[in-house]
């Protein structure tokens, strides 16, 4: 299978990928979460792709939602992996030397409690936290450090300076498998994406939310957007988990009439959240 991803070879999005759909995938690297949608919803490139969605430190990539509402693409699955990023050099450099930051904006914000102890170092991101260890590297980057993950060391041979400089021990990011061509839901399955609209008067929301609470779904997420063309009005991507198929769809049926535009993303086996 070939999996589009977003970032290069080292990156985080290598490893999950790797996790959820086995070791002996391709992976089609991409410089920007648009180019992985682009390459799944196209297919000749990509078979399906894992796009990261939330961390735990740095919250939700709001893009990556509206991304996948507008691709049309589907959510079959979803995976948790333990974020450590380290603070990486030529060997050699000390931290006293460095003048820059290199990594990914999401990485970045998961370290910003380490970084905003050094305030004259400048934060620079780039595509992937992996790709900046590589340009340290190659172009031989004295006084610029990168943020990315073990693998990355290993790869670029980098001195990692500053171990675990992510904010909260427990760092975790949640990644979506996302395909062309949703799959069958599974008999059991037990979670689902889904987004709507609710009209702008008193209550509507909470409706819908009762709703979902007396059908005994655990809505383990619920995110809301502007509607672009509806200035002041917004829709809402809720995850829910719940019992089995079954369970769902009779929650959906009792939903549907209290939305506008329900659409399902997809109906997936919930990932593990502890490594
Ligand atoms: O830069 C990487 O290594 C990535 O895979 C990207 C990414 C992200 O998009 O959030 C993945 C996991 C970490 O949270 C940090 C960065």
């Amino acid at each position: 299978m070939r999996i589009a991803i977003q970032g290069f070879e080292g990156c985080f999005h290598q490893v999950a990928a790797r996790n959820y759909f086995g070791k002996h995938i391709e992976i089609a690297p991409c410089a920007s979460f648009a180019e992985l949608v682009k390459k799944v919803k196209d297919g000749k490139e990509a078979d399906a792709g894992m796009m990261a969605i939330e961390n735990s430190i740095a919250g939700s990539i709001l893009p990556n939602y509206s991304l996948l509402k507008n691709s049309n693409l589907h959510i079959v699955g979803e995976v948790y992996l333990q974020i450590n990023q380290h603070l990486m050099v030529l060997p050699g450099q000390k931290i006293e030397d460095i003048r820059e930051v290199h990594s990914h904006p999401m990485a970045l914000l998961q370290c910003i409690d380490f970084l905003e102890k050094y305030p004259h170092i400048k934060l620079v991101e780039t595509e992937d936290t992996a790709l900046s260890a590589k340009n340290v590297r190659t172009k031989k980057l004295k006084s610029t450090a990168a943020i990315a993950g073990k693998l990355a060391s290993e790869i670029f041979e980098l001195d990692i300076i500053a171990p675990n400089i992510h904010t909260a021990k427990n760092n975790y990011t949640r990644f979506l498998a996302i395909s062309k061509n949703g799959v069958e839901a599974q008999a059991d399955a037990n979670k689902a994406s889904v987004y709507f609209e609710t009209s702008n008067e008193s209550g509507s929301l909470v409706k819908v939310l009762s709703q979902i609470a007396k059908e005994g779904i655990n809505l383990s997420k619920i995110q809301s957007f502007p509607i672009p063309a509806k200035v002041w009005q917004y829709y809402f991507h809720a995850d829910m988990e719940f019992e089995d198929l079954a369970h769902f769809e009779k929650a959906l049926k009792k939903i549907t009439p209290l939305t506008e535009h329900l659409k399902v993303l997809g109906i997936y086996q919930k990932g593990k959240t502890h490594a």
